[in-house]
Order: C-alpha cells, then sequence, then structure tokens
C-alpha cells in the first residue's frame, strides 16, 4: 500500500517523461524482423517493454539493453528458432496481440501467454481476421483467450474492414501482411495510433496509407535503422491532467511524442479551458515530438466522443479524474473498448472516484461526470490496472486528506519512476 498526500499541491519545472510505450514495442520487433543491428534510444524500461524484449530474445534475436539505449542484433525473422518455453507477454496487450501477428507468418511455432489479466482479454480481434490469411492457432479452450499456440506458416494476402478501431488489430495485420503473398490492406473505422505505419516506413517499407486504409505488400525485406523513442504523452497525460486541475500550476514536458493520432489529450484540455502551449521540433516521416506547457485554468465538462476516442483512449482513466474538478457535465461515449483493457476501465474508474465522493455513473459506452466537486481522500485499489494506480496518486492532489492505493506496483508497466517525478514536481517535503 502507498499513501499519497499531496493535497492542493501546484506542480512547477519541466519533466522529461518516460519513453513511448508503443513505440518502444514496435522498435524491438522490427529490429527483430530486419535482418542486422537496430539501434534504440529512449526505449521504455517498463514492465511491459522489458516482456517485449524477453520474448524476442527467446526466439534467438540478441538484444542488450542499457538503460533506455537497446542495441538489437538480429538474424532476421527467417533465422527466428523456436522457443523452448511459452512466451510470456507479462500484463502487455500490445506485445501478445502484435506477436500473434508476426508469428502467424514466420516459420516458429510458439505458445504464447500472459499474466492473469492478460489471459481473459479478447485475442480473437486478431486471430479470427488472422485466420482468413491461412494463420494457424491452436488452443485448449474455447474462449478465444490465451494461452495460445502459433504454428508460422506461409499466409496470403486479405482486404479486412476492422470492426473497431483499434492499433493493435491493425499493426497484428499489417505484420502479418508483411509475410503474405500479395498485398494486405486494412480498413478502420476511425483512424488509431499510426506508428507501426511510420515505422515500418523507417525501416524501408513500402506502405500506402489513404484515409482509413493501409496497404502493405507482402514479401518486402526490411532494413536495421536506429530508432529515436520520444516520450509517451499517454504517461504525460498524468501530469498535464493534474497542471491543469491544481491552481497555481505550470508544467512543461520536453521531448513528448506529438503525433496527431495520440493528442486527444490536448484537444480535450484546451476544450475544457486549460492554457496548453505546443513547440514542436519535428515532423516529417519519423515522429513528431516537441515541447508542452501546461497551466492551471478554471475548468468545464465537454463531450468526447467519436474519432476522439481513439487518440485518447488511455488517457480516459485520468481525463474523468479531471472531469470531477471542472464545472458541468462531462460526457465520454464510444469508449467501449475501455471495458476489456487490463481491467474494466470504466466499472474500475467510476467504482474507485465514486469512494472519493465523485459524481460519476457508469454507461455502456462510457461515462457520465458532474462537477466541480470537491473530493475526500480514502483507499483505493489500482485493480492491478496501472492507469488506475496513477489516476489514485494524481486524485491525491485534489482530496481533502491522503488516498492510500493498494496494488500501486503495477505503475510499473507503463511509467517506471512515477512517484519520483511527482515528489520532484510537487517540490514538497515529500
Ligand atoms: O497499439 C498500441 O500500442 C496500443 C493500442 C491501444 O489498444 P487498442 O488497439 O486495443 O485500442 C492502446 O490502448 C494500447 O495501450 C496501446
Ligand atoms: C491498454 C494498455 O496497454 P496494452 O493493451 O498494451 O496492455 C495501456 O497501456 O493502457
Amino acid at each position: 500500500m502507498i499513501t499519497a498526500s499531496y493535497e492542493g499541491d501546484a506542480l512547477k519545472g519541466t519533466i522529461r517523461v518516460p519513453g513511448d510505450k508503443s513505440i518502444s514495442h514496435r522498435a524491438v520487433m522490427l529490429g527483430a524482423i530486419a535482418k542486422g543491428t537496430t539501434t534504440i534510444s529512449g526505449f521504455l524500461a517498463g514492465e511491459d517493454c522489458l516482456s517485449t524484449i524477453r520474448i524476442f530474445s527467446q526466439l534467438g534475436v540478441d538484444i542488450e539493453r542499457i538503460g533506455t539505449d537497446v542495441t538489437v542484433k538480429s538474424p532476421g525473422i527467417t533465422g527466428w528458432k523456436n522457443p523452448v518455453e511459452a512466451l510470456d507477454a507479462g500484463n502487455s496487450g500490445t506485445t501478445a496481440r502484435l506477436l500473434l501477428g508476426i508469428l502467424a507468418g514466420s516459420n516458429v511455432t510458439a505458445e504464447v501467454t500472459g499474466d492473469r489479466y492478460l489471459c481473459k482479454r479478447p485475442m480473437r480481434r486478431v486471430t479470427t481476421p488472422l485466420k482468413e490469411m491461412d494463420a494457424r492457432f491452436e488452443s485448449d479452450h474455447e474462449t478465444g483467450t490465451l494461452p495460445l499456440t502459433v504454428k508460422g506458416t506461409q499466409l496470403k494476402e486479405m482486404s479486412y474492414n476492422m470492426p473497431i478501431a483499434s492499433a493493435q488489430v491493425k499493426s497484428a495485420i499489417l505484420f502479418a501482411g508483411l509475410s503474405a503473398q500479395g498485398t494486405t490492406t486494412v480498413t478502420e473505422k476511425a483512424v488509431s495510433r499510426d506508428h507501426t505505419e511510420r515505422m515500418l516506413r523507417q525501416f524501408g517499407a513500402n506502405v500506402q496509407s489513404e484515409a482509413t486504409s493501409v496497404s502493405i505488400v507482402g514479401g518486402q525485406s526490411l532494413q536495421a535503422c536506429d530508432v529515436k523513442v520520444p516520450g509517451d504523452i499517454s504517461s504525460a497525460a498524468f501530469f498535464m491532467c493534474a497542471a491543469a486541475m491544481v491552481s497555481g500550476s505550470s508544467l512543461t514536458f520536453q521531448d513528448v511524442g506529438l503525433n496527431p493520432t495520440r493528442t486527444g489529450i490536448i484537444d480535450v484540455l484546451e476544450d475544457m479551458g486549460a492554457k496548453v502551449s505546443i513547440k514542436e521540433t519535428v515532423g516529417g516521416e519519423g515522429e513528431p515530438y516537441g515541447e508542452l506547457t501546461v497551466q492551471s485554468s478554471d475548468l468545464r465538462g465537454v463531450e468526447i466522443s467519436g474519432s476522439l476516442i481513439p487518440r485518447l483512449i488511455d488517457e480516459l482513466p485520468v481525463i474523468a479524474l479531471l472531469a470531477t474538478q471542472a464545472t458541468g457535465t462531462t460526457i465520454i461515449k464510444d469508449a467501449e473498448e475501455l471495458r476489456v483493457k487490463e481491467t474494466d476501465r470504466i466499472e474500475a474508474v467510476c467504482s474507485e472516484l465514486r469512494k472519493l465522493g465523485a459524481s460519476i455513473e457508469p454507461t455502456p459506452d462510457g461515462m457520465r461526470i458532474t462537477g466541480p466537486t470537491k473530493l475526500k481522500g480514502t483507499i483505493l485499489s489500482s485493480h492491478g490496472d496501472h492507469r488506475l494506480g496513477m489516476m489514485a496518486a494524481i486524485a491525491s492532489l485534489v482530496t481533502e486528506g491522503p488516498v492510500q492505493i493498494e496494488d500501486a506496483s503495477c505503475i510499473n508497466v507503463s511509467y517506471p519512476g512515477f512517484f519520483d517525478h511527482l515528489n520532484s514536481l510537487t517540490q514538497s517535503k515529500h
């Protein structure tokens, strides 16, 4: 149990959040598919991305990590070997789903598993379309969940209309398409994060994007390269929301990722009345990043829905907290995907924020929050979900009395050093 006691502390200063989780996973994966040496700087050494490193090491890729610098030396996908033990993705949905797509067209047979949370999350969203490409999966249960055995085989092309906006599903199919015969196309209902497409191009692949469709020609080989990972805007979001809601705050984020498919949080903060300024340093085909400053302000409730949802899906727990401090009602809809994350984030966010006295109601595809409410500290559970754990810690900035957090160690999944940053930014006597 961790006690978070930061009542009313303004956040001030400059922060560099750890590397982007989605980009770190993909850098290791593409480095492992390409033959040769890939270097990664700014890698996120959180538990999820360490699971990805461990798995590709088991497949025979030589991966060395010193802090946030990683070197991937690979014989290329055709040189991978069958792992002796199951590939354990831990808590990481991204690792598991992208891996299923990559292994489907490899010449490896492997069992993929995960922790007790991941083994409950749906995998048919990737295995069903991959089977249309002739992928082979075996399991001794009918639930469509992990553990699953993949028997790599020659895949065929496919055109797939995705029923949900999910970068994990899109990426799994694009990775399978890379080793399939012919051209594979995926079409989304709304654009999800495009890190896979951008990084495939960085590794020399020809990937065509048009509106909500992405196409890849199979049989291309990738060229190892150097990848720079910017700071994770989904991690920064916790402190962005904190700075927006605690009076007297002004916080600057350096080298934070500003990929437009991820910046929904900035749009929402601005809509709610927060002061945000941006200095973009790099654009173009790689990953845009830059400097961002957030200052506190009076906030108002807003509606968050439609194509905005995939651009801020992981930020919704902390946005719900923020909405408790805004005047009026915030409505989050079209976000049913929250129900199949590390936990059911609609039920878990509502039940934890209610314990603090928030006025928040779950709906089938989101939540309704009315504010502003003066919250009161108590014991909260992370439900084993890193984003819930960080939401609870940030809540303690606006509660009367401390928040005690059960099972806070899961925060290391995406944000190692989170409490060190919180302590240094609040500059109080912690
Ligand atoms: O592709 C990715 O790196 C991710 C995609 C999102 O999941 P979905 O694809 O399930 O929406 C997101 O929630 C997850 O944290 C990371
Ligand atoms: C949902 C998340 O990740 P994943 O799906 O990779 O477990 C997350 O980081 O909030």
